[in-house]
């Protein structure tokens, strides 16, 4: 299917004594959606954070032909609410990889902030505190912080966890309407419906990779965790 944008071939990881990756042999597709499917633990986290560039493997290689840094959003309880910032200040943050956070915003980084929150639908809680937003809101804005790195991979850990159908909806169809613009989607998650609307699974089990390719191929694989 199309370009790969991320090779990776026998990857182990892992933390300190404790390995979590084993020999995952995968491609990721250019342009396209990617998910990462499993049960809890499986390793979904740790491999975003290997293709984020945070965790280094410690065998096997991974080879990239996204230009730039990746961008990660992480999972929304991993960063809680609590920062007296409005929507607009989140989002910004995402350019502090591009100016540094120290120096003041510049023309084009305020054209960029306001196309990210346009295009994920928070243009209109700009001013709004983060603590004020519902849970939807908050992930939008995440997203939207993630797209201000400009980076053409997009990584995001369970983006729909614990939203209601709608707010997981709309999360998709922001996937969809950035993958023509030429960014590449990695996205965990425990959700059938995400999983099913992406172009390609990564279906993961103990840190191995237990099948990839389509969803109807690899969700029916007939070692996935939710076959009997
Ligand atoms: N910082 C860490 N230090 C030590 N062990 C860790 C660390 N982070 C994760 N682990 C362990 O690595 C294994 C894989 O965790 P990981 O978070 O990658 O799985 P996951 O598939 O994303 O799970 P979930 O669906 O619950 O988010 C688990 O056994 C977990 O306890």
């Amino acid at each position: 299917m199309g370009e790969t944008a991320i090779t990776m071939r026998g990857v182990r990881a892992g933390y300190g004594a404790t390995k979590v990756l084993r020999d995952i042999t995968a491609r990721v597709p250019r342009s396209r959606v990617t998910a990462l499917v499993g049960h809890n633990g499986s390793g979904k986290s740790t491999l975003l954070g290997v293709l984020a560039g945070i965790l280094a493997p410690t065998a096997g290689e991974v080879e990239s032909s996204c230009a730039g840094r990746p961008a990660l959003v992480l999972q929304r309880t991993a960063v809680p609410a609590v920062m007296p910032m409005t929507v607009r200040e989140a989002v910004a943050m995402g350019r502090w990889a591009h100016r540094g956070w120290w120096r003041p915003l510049t023309r084009r980084d305020r054209t960029v902030i306001a196309d990210c929150m346009e295009r994920v639908g928070v243009a209109d809680l700009a001013r709004t505190r983060l603590g004020e937003l519902s849970g939807g809101q908050y992930q939008r804005v995440l997203i939207a912080q993630g797209l201000a790195q400009q980076s053409d991979l997009l990584l995001l850990d369970e983006p729909a966890a614990g939203l209601d159908r709608d707010s997981q909806r709309r999360i998709l169809e922001i996937f969809d309407q950035l993958v023509p613009t030429g960014v590449t989607i990695v996205h965990a998650t425990h959700d059938a419906e995400a999983a099913g609307n992406a172009d390609h699974c990564l279906l993961l089990k103990d840190g191995r990779l237990l099948a990839q390719g389509a969803p109807g191929e690899t969700l029916n694989e007939p070692k996935h965790p939710a076959h009997p």
